[in-house]
């Protein structure tokens, strides 16, 4: 946190902790409405990446839909700053290359970790990409 210059969690990001991680914690969908630079992607990021650090399953486990490219550039900074200190990685997936290099990354070479990513298409992927994760075991392995 330090070495992203954050000294204290501005108020979103403590409701949505004490929500979700916190006192408040059940299992439900929450949706966070904060005015623009409030904090709101450290506001999800940080409770995202404790939920799945714990569990010991190496699998793509997250996946974060954004509506623009540079929104995927800034919110997968924000998971680089803190999902590798618990030992997770972050891969992206803006279309720069075909939907199946993307797909095939997510799938195969992002067994661990958390995929912010631009449109409806990758939901798709994400969807495909439920009913190939059944195939890829603790290890990693993939059958
Ligand atoms: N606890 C904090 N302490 C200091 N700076 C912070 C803190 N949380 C976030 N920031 C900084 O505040 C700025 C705005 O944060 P962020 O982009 O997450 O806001 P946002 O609500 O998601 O904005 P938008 O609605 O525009 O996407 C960023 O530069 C971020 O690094």
């Amino acid at each position: 946190m330090e070495r992203m210059g954050i000294e204290s969690f501005f108020p979103v990001q403590v409701a949505a902790w004490v929500d979700t991680i916190g006192p408040g914690a059940f299992e439900r969908d929450i949706c966070i409405n904060s005015s623009t630079g409030s904090g709101k992607t450290l506001a999800y990021a940080l409770p995202i990446v404790q939920m799945i650090s714990n569990q010991k399953v190496r699998c793509l486990r997250a996946l974060v839909v954004l509506p623009t490219r540079d929104l995927v550039l800034q919110v997968k900074e924000v998971f680089d700053g803190i999902a590798p200190v618990v030992g997770l990685s972050v891969g992206s997936a803006v279309g720069q290359s075909s939907i199946a290099n993307d797909v095939s990354n997510l799938i195969e070479k992002s067994k661990q970790g958390i995929y912010p990513t631009l449109d409806e298409e990758y939901i798709q992927s994400a969807a495909n990409f439920r009913q190939k994760k059944e195939r890829i075991y603790p290890n990693g392995t993939t059958y």
